[in-house]
């Protein structure tokens, strides 16, 4: 079984990916593991950083000759933006004057839709840097890196992969389009969104102008395929060793996902059972699935015909339009999300799962005037706001 780990911050000098449990004698270069980080730079609206930030790809574990040696295959990410970051950054104690830059300043304005406030409550910060750093989308790095690295040991089991774009936004690629299949990788490469209808991906661009045009963001729909695949991997005994929920954690686990289908997924749910499942007949001697509806597991096992896993991302929580929320520091409620340096600071806030999962999330503060009172979730609004009698 393959297992593996990452570390490392946004803004730090590198990300580190380990891998361990994949045999010898699985090809690895950097210019395989390279070529991935590149492509996963592609992509219409993407943000400022995908352009001037390098990844500086190191293999150092693992892998000898161009194959892995059975070993833990050890790779890191350097970010060449680094030097801009290595003082607010620092794994040493910097002076404090660094923390008075526009870099450094403390970022005291939590932003909805990312893991500030909660990372914020959850380890006592007074500030979101800590928090945003890991739970930044930049740590997708490492992962694809060693999903190069994986998708290299499936090659050589015969099992390829293909992923494409299904919907942006509302636009959606109409139901029974053509799939890609892994030979026209470079064609989805070369759209702009990585979809395989060329007249939706028409409508997806347009789609991202608008909302760029009107300082919003866009979520949206990939569907991942995997030729190949043999039947029988994974298993029905146990729930960790079913391949749909294992395929299902994998993907939830990425920053952004909501939602995640195996097959036909929810749209199966809303079918009648006559029309909901893979008829078996047999053919020239063979058990032959009529339909793939199932998207090539059952059982928690693949069945050997294509699997398919789709994933639902929401929209980029940075939206330039601006969230409303709330200064941890000062109460002030700005329309803006990232914070001014301040001196106030709130006090750690004392652990109770109870306390914290019924009023939603009160942030204790060290001040009691009322420009200082602490920001609450309004259970029914989700809106944060600044009336909270409990601190
Ligand atoms: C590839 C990728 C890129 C992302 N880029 C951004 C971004 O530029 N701005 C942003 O606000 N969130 C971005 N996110 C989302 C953040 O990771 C954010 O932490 C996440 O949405 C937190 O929500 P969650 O806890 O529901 O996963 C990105 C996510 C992914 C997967
Ligand atoms: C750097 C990457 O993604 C980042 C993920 C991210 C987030 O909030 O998750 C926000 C953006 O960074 P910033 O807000 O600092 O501009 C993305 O650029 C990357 O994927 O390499």
């Amino acid at each position: 079984m393959l297992r593996w780990l990452t570390a490392g911050e946004s803004h730090g000098p590198e990300l580190v990916a380990i891998l361990e449990g994949l045999p010898a004698g699985v090809p690895v270069t950097a210019e395989l593991v390279q070529a991935d980080l590149q492509r996963r730079k592609l992509g219409y609206g993407r943000g400022a950083r995908m352009k001037f930030e390098q990844d500086e790809l190191h293999l150092s574990g693992g892998v000898r000759h161009g194959v892995s040696m059975g070993s833990p295959v050890a790779i890191r990410v350097g970010n060449t933006e680094w030097p801009k970051w290595q003082d607010v950054m620092s794994p040493e104690p910097v002076d404090p004057s660094v923390l008075q830059t526009a870099r450094g300043a403390a970022l005291t304005r939590p932003r909805p839709g990312h893991a500030d406030l909660v990372g914020m409550q959850k380890y006592g910060f007074d500030e979101a840097r800590p928090v945003l750093e890991r739970a930044s989308a930049r740590e997708t790095a490492a992962r694809v890196a060693l999903g190069a690295v994986a998708k290299s040991f499936l090659g050589e089991l015969g099992i390829r992969l293909v992923s494409h774009t299904l919907a942006i936004g509302p636009v959606e690629v109409p139901e029974g389009a053509a799939l890609p299949t892994p030979d026209d990788v470079a064609a989805l490469d070369a759209d702009p969104l990585r979809c395989f209808d060329a007249a939706t991906s028409a409508l997806m661009v347009a789609e991202v102008d608008d909302a760029h045009d009107t300082g919003d963001t866009l979520g949206g729909v990939v569907e991942v395929l995997a030729y190949g695949v043999p039947p029988g991997l994974g298993g029905y005994a146990q729930w960790d060793r079913r391949l749909d929920a294992r395929l299902a954690e994998a993907i939830m686990s990425i920053q952004a996902i909501k939602g995640v289908e195996v097959g036909d997924g929810f749209r199966t749910a809303r079918r009648r059972g006559s029309q909901a499942h893979d008829e078996l007949v047999e053919l020239d001697g063979v058990i032959t699935r009529l339909s793939d509806r199932a998207g090539g597991t059952e059982g928690g096992m693949s069945t050997g015909t294509l699997l398919r896993v789709r994933a639902g991302m929401k929209p980029i929580a940075t939206v330039p339009h601006a969230l409303r929320t709330v200064d941890v520091a000062t109460g002030e409620r700005p329309r803006r999300t990232i914070s001014a340096p301040t001196s106030a600071r709130c006090r750690r806030p004392e652990w109770s799962p109870r306390r914290w999962s019924r009023s939603s999330s009160p942030m204790p503060c060290s001040r009691s005037s009322a420009a200082t009172r602490c920001p609450r979730r309004d259970a029914t609004s989700g809106r944060t706001s600044t009336r909270s009698p409990s601190c």
